[in-house]
């Protein structure tokens, strides 16, 4: 169901990527494969709200979270606000994807069907052909939504053990604007920010494992949710 869009220009893209180890696809899919995208997302009533604590990330649906009481959500709020100024933290929305083939088959969801695509030769060949990375056997991915008071902190994406290369982020929100936070931050030496990707619709962000980066908090008065899917690319084979 899904193709690449086939104007991708390869060369100049992969001479982005050369330069700083990531890169911004425009229009990775052809417009109405990501309009369905979208609008399989939106529609769906399944999203889980997950906050990382100390050793374990909590998860609870997300409609059950929304209606918390607001006391309970500003001890929540102060317990991650102290760790997030000077840790790791999150909080956000998402919808997972099982890596085993056959349960993404076992499917007829859009968000399974995207993730079989992005394992498909034709991605990863063209992956591939971009970033020099040869070795890629699969895409895992989770559906994220970023909604006002979301924020992932800090981090370089590097997990023992899950032998991620790459990481991926298809925007899915038409229209964000870069004052609504939801910002992708790169960071440098120094405390300073070396590049900024907002997230564009149908713009595949990808950029290569170790680099640190953040997801800027997402303003009240945000007028849209920041919809994507993520994932990263793996070494070895992917599960049955
Ligand atoms: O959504 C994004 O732009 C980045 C997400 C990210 O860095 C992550 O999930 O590790
Ligand atoms: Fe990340």
């Amino acid at each position: 169901m899904f193709k690449l869009n086939p104007d991708l220009d390869e060369a100049i893209l992969r001479e982005h990527f050369a330069c700083e180890g990531r890169v911004q696809i425009a229009d990775f899919l052809e417009a109405p494969q990501a309009l369905a995208l979208r609008a399989s997302l939106s529609e769906r009533s399944d999203w889980r709200h997950v906050i990382n604590g100390e050793s374990q990330v909590f998860e609870i649906a997300a409609d059950r979270f929304d209606a918390l009481p607001d006391e309970t959500r500003k001890t929540l709020e102060q317990a991650m606000f102290a760790k997030a100024s000077h840790g790791f933290q999150f909080q956000f929305d998402t919808i997972r994807v099982p890596d085993e083939k056959s349960k993404r088959q076992a499917t007829s969801e859009h968000l399974a069907a995207f993730a079989t695509f992005m394992s498909s030769q034709e991605v990863l060949e063209f992956i591939a052909a971009i970033t020099g990375e040869k070795g890629i056997g699969f895409a895992d991915a989770q559906a994220t939504r970023y909604r006002p008071g979301d924020f992932l902190t800090r981090h370089d994406d590097a997990v023992a053990g899950k032998n991620r290369r790459l990481a991926y982020i298809l925007g899915l929100t038409p229209g964000w604007r870069p004052d609504w936070g939801g910002l992708l931050l790169f960071h440098g030496a120094g405390e300073n920010v070396t590049d900024i990707f907002v997230p564009h619709f149908n713009r595949l962000s990808l950029f290569a494992i170790g680099q640190p980066h953040s997801v800027s908090h997402v303003a009240p008065f945000a007028g849209a949710e920041r919809l994507s899917v993520t994932g990263w690319l793996r070494t070895g084979q992917q599960p049955d």
